[in-house]
């Protein structure tokens, strides 16, 4: 059986599936009459998470090693521990508390008291507390859930949907592949996805009803497809595909060293979108000119609280000393949208792609967006810095934005700090409104930066998330191909450079359009960028000029990507 789904992430992966399906538990404290109904509930749950954890070891030690199945006896221990157990049982009988409440007051004691210690082995003491604990709370509320199980083998993850703090938490020596129901190329599990060269296919609607946890699959991220159960001539064939892509890859290396021109000599400058600092070596690696877009939301998430000036300093330092003098754009803080913080308040939106997100939260929530400008600012003198506003629709937020900034310089100065007088401040355009205002924003801005992502998903009022609407996620439409000429024009008018962020940077179809419409930067996944390096240097600039004004004119995305496809040759 094959299913279909959209390919969020090169390469193919064929391994055992694990079905990931957290359970949200919700833990209230209520007053109980039976206090021995929750001792007995609470022993029970004991009772069943030993069991439960005696057949993992016994399973790790066979199919892995014994290393990894003393983890599990860890976890044993815990639940056999007087002072852990012993502790619950006493807040259950002297508060008249729900078990489930004594379970999470007590853990959390623990894992705040081991988290805090600075010494790793205790660290990973809380992480098996927690662990346990999730376990003995599924198994007190009768849950049925297999989400809380670590992954300890090589597998391929099955689930509905991941969100980027899912995506973040597993162990990636374990993941060969990502499989879900649900999102698009453009949901930040895929870009993350893509930027750990782990093979995914989103999108796939029934992945976790079709494929059993007994399955053997095979993930195709160049197709989209999954193959449950694939044939020994399904697997020759992927063996011929992987084969034959290595064999561009290895002709698209020779390029690491050499700028990206056109054959009639027409520069362009190709960098990468990072997550985190460690993301850094990929573009490097991958011959980038620089970071066209460093999400720094990363560096908030899978934490407990927010990051200090400080801890943010250290990470914004480190990213622009491993570039030297490339440029480093570093887009502040984006979160909302499918981007949350389970430490941070946040109201439920209805719309949270329309809501309090990126730049509009940081201007309501100012001293978060005040740390991240001062960490940024004292980083500054470590490279050459860019300053990129997320989510900008008005004149104002922008204004509003940089003010904060210069007055973060002033005291930055006034302390004593040294801070660069050399750093470009731009805004990302993914808002349609600023797009049509992009001649006057233009006049005050270095740069722009593309968000097609969002820009897409606001153009055509189609949620990036929702694969039922994915069919609008028209990068080839001329109706935004034109907001993106309008923009080029209104800064090129005003002597000002424009980039590409978003995904479509690094789409090698949309590449001929982009250098036709006269794109100065392309900011993708590092994987992406000797193979766009490839095809530009087999475009011939003059003629995508034509062809950009020819696709301009067009009505569907379809004929421009008919038109486009037969630009391209066969060896890119
Ligand atoms: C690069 C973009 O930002 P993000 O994907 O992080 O929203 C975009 O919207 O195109
Ligand atoms: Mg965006």
């Amino acid at each position: 059986m094959i299913l279909n789904g959209i390919g969020a992430s090169n390469g193919f992966a064929i391994g055992k599936v694990y079905k990931y399906e957290p359970v949200k538990v919700q833990v209230e404290k209520k007053q109980v009459d039976n206090i021995q109904d929750e001792i007995t509930k609470l022993d029970n749950a004991i009772d069943i998470s030993i069991k439960e954890l005696e057949a993992i070891r016994i399973k790790a030690q066979e199919d892995i090693d014994e290393k990894s199945a003393e983890i599990f006896n860890a976890h044993i221990q815990i639940l056999n521990d007087p002072e852990f157990i012993g502790n619950i049982k006493k807040n259950v009988k002297s508060d008249s508390i729900n078990a489930d409440y004594a379970i999470k007051e007590i853990a959390d004691m623990f894992i705040n008291m081991f988290e805090a210690m600075d010494n790793e082995y205790m660290k990973e003491r809380a992480a098996d507390i927690k662990d346990v604990s999730q376990r003995l709370l599924y198994h007190v509320l009768g849950i049925n859930n297999n989400g809380a199980t670590p992954i300890k083998e090589e597998v391929i993850v099955i689930a509905n949907d991941l969100t980027p703090s899912d995506t973040a938490q597993f162990d990636k020596r374990y993941i060969k592949g990502f499989v879900t129901n649900v999102g698009g190329r453009t949901s930040h599990a895929a870009i993350m996805a893509r930027t750990l060269e782990i093979p995914t296919v989103v999108g796939t609607k029934t992945a976790l009803l079709d494929i059993k946890e007994s399955d053997i699959i095979m993930v195709d991220g160049f197709d989209g497809k999954v193959h449950i159960n694939p044939s020994n001539e399904q697997i020759e064939e992927a063996k011929a595909k992987i084969k034959m892509y290595k064999k561009k890859q290895a002709i698209w290396a020779q390029l690491k060293n050499t700028s990206t021109v056109t054959m009639d000599n027409h520069y362009v400058e190709l960098v990468g979108n990072i997550g985190s600092p460690e993301d850094v070596e990929g573009v490097n690696n991958n011959g980038g000119e620089g970071i066209g877009l460093y999400r720094t939301e990363f560096l908030y998430m899978g934490r407990k609280n927010l990051p200090t000036e400080e801890e943010q300093f250290e990470a914004y330092k480190v990213v622009l000393n491993n570039m030297g003098d490339k440029p480093v754009v570093v887009r502040t803080l984006d979160i909302g949208g499918d981007k949350e913080l389970p430490y941070m308040e946040m109201d439920k939106e209805m719309n949270p792609f329309l809501g309090n997100r990126a730049i509009r939260l940081c201007l309501s929530k100012k001293d978060i967006f005040k740390t991240q400008l001062r960490a940024l600012l004292r980083a500054s003198v470590y490279g050459n810095l860019r300053i990129m506003f997320p989510m900008i629709a008005t004149m104002d937020e922008f204004h509003e934005a940089k003010d904060m900034l210069m007055e973060s310089k002033c005291e930055l100065i006034k302390e004593g700090s040294r801070v660069s007088d050399h750093i470009e401040i731009g805004i990302m355009i993914e808002i349609p409104a600023a797009a049509i205002l992009a001649d006057q924003f233009a006049k005050e801005v270095d740069f722009f930066s593309i968000g097609t992502n969002d820009l897409i998903q606001y153009t055509f009022a189609a949620d990036r998330m929702n694969e039922k609407v994915s069919y609008l996620y028209q990068p080839f439409n001329p109706s935004l191909l034109r907001l993106i000429k309008m923009v080029i024009n209104a800064a090129h008018k005003e002597g000002k450079w424009v980039g590409m962020c978003g995904e479509m940077a690094g789409e090698q179809l949309a590449i001929p359009i982009l250098i036709g419409l006269g794109l100065d930067e392309f900011s993708m996944s590092a994987t992406s960028i000797l193979q766009a390096r490839h095809i530009i240097s087999k475009l011939n600039y003059n003629d995508m000029v034509k062809l950009a004004s020819e696709v301009l004119q067009m009505t569907r995305d379809k004929d421009v990507y008919n038109r486009i496809c037969g630009v391209l040759k066969e060896d890119v």
